[in-house]
């Protein structure tokens, strides 16, 4: 669907993307996970033909996003970090406009807003301005932008970013369901979220690819050796001699005892054999024995611990980023500040009798 290959992008002398290579296959949530500032932004622009790379060449479902940029924005529904919305539209009048942009023939473009509006549960709000919106609803309305024109492939900015967690918990599962249609990308730096959507991560630390695999594999082969650390009432005699002799097909590698502070309690550290899950066969043993576990830690490394490892100082340097025509970045106050509308608080009544009025859309609360 995406190829990706040896991308660079340099902003003057500073080098945000570091010939990134990889490629996004049909039907699966790609997430695209690093900490601030490692390029993820400045990739999916790039991808989406916002902003044109230094070096290297992007295909979008084998069209040259430079040399035909149209036919690969077609396949492309994007949401940037900054949605682009006009506040003083209701979302019913900027989504015939999106439809417009997006040429989509006009005897087909009310059909399809409809369609959008209905994907995304913001069908009870559509005659509403954009600005009086909650921050949750007009992330959907960002995301029924996207799905118009039905593109094959959704590209989204930290999707989540600035909601609270219930809006963020809606639109993970909004991205779920989307992606049952979609081959979608996101990009995040919170790596529960990546773990808990996506089928498959790539790491970028300083504008470089540092790992890409399932969320699974990443944790099985670089989290290493399982670890566990168990408190057990009974003596060291006793349970020195039980692990002396436990079978070796339990996968046990290693193990030391060491007192643990409190009376006739003791600690234990045991090792796993690589890729192997000792939890049960290590209770099992222990229970057989008469000797009773206090306490069962897994010690191994998490995969939060081989994110940090992976993206050690791979975030934002302290550096001015450009501004200005010369830059093709867009600029921060593309939209009103929040400030400028009434609090999402003041709204909440107005919105939910409007979703009281539409019982049975299956979205509320996220006013
Ligand atoms: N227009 C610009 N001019 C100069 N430097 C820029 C510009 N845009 C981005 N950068 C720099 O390029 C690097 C990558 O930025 P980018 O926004 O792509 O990172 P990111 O991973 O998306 O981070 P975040 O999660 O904070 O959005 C950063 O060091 C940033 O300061």
């Amino acid at each position: 669907m995406i190829e990706v290959k040896d991308l660079v992008k340099r902003y003057g002398n500073h080098l945000a993307v570091d010939h990134l290579s990889f490629t996004v296959k049909k039907g699966q949530i790609y997430g695209f996970l690093g900490p601030n500032g490692a390029g993820k932004s400045t990739t999916m622009n790039i991808i989406t033909g916002y902003i044109a790379s230094t070096e290297g060449t992007v295909l979008v479902d084998g069209h040259d996003i430079r040399k035909e940029p149209e036919a690969a924005k077609r396949c492309i529904g994007y949401l940037p970090e900054q949605p682009p919305l006009y506040f003083d539209m209701t979302v019913l009048e900027y989504l015939r406009f999106v439809a417009e942009l997006k040429r989509v023939k006009k005897s087909e473009r009310d059909d399809m807003v409809e369609q959008v509006m209905e994907m995304t549960g913001i069908t009870p709000v559509a005659g509403r301005m954009i600005g009086n919106l909650s921050k949750g609803f007009r992330q959907r309305v960002g995301l029924a932008q996207a799905l118009v024109g039905f593109p094959e492939i959704l590209i989204l900015d930290e999707p989540t970013v600035g909601l609270d967690p219930k809006q963020m918990i809606e639109i993970r599962e909004l991205i779920r369901d989307l992606s049952k249609d979609h081959t979608v990308i996101l990009s995040s730096h919170i790596l529960s979220e990546v773990s808990a959507v996506c089928d498959h991560i790539l790491i970028i630390s300083k504008g470089r690819l540092a790992a890409s695999d399932t969320p699974e594999n990443l944790s099985r082969t670089m989290a290493g050796a399982q670890r566990l650390s168990l408190l057990v009432k009974g003596t060291e005699e006793t349970v020195m001699e039980l692990l002396q002799g436990a079978d070796q097909t339990m996968g046990i590698a290693g193990y030391q005892t060491e007192p643990s502070g409190e009376a006739g309690v003791l600690s234990v550290s045991l090792t796993a054999e690589p890729e192997r899950d000792i939890r049960e066969a290590v209770f099992f043993l222990m229970a057989d024995a008469g000797l009773p576990i206090l306490e069962m830690k897994a010690a191994g490394r998490s995969l939060e611990d081989v994110f940090l490892e992976l993206t050690q100082d791979g975030g934002e340097q302290p550096e001015e980023r450009e501004t200005g025509a010369d830059s093709e970045y867009p600029a921060d106050n593309e939209c009103p500040a929040d400030d400028e509308y009434p609090a999402d608080n003041e709204l909440r009544n107005d919105e939910a009798s409007e979703n009281e009025k539409e019982e049975g859309t299956g979205h509320e609360g996220d006013l």
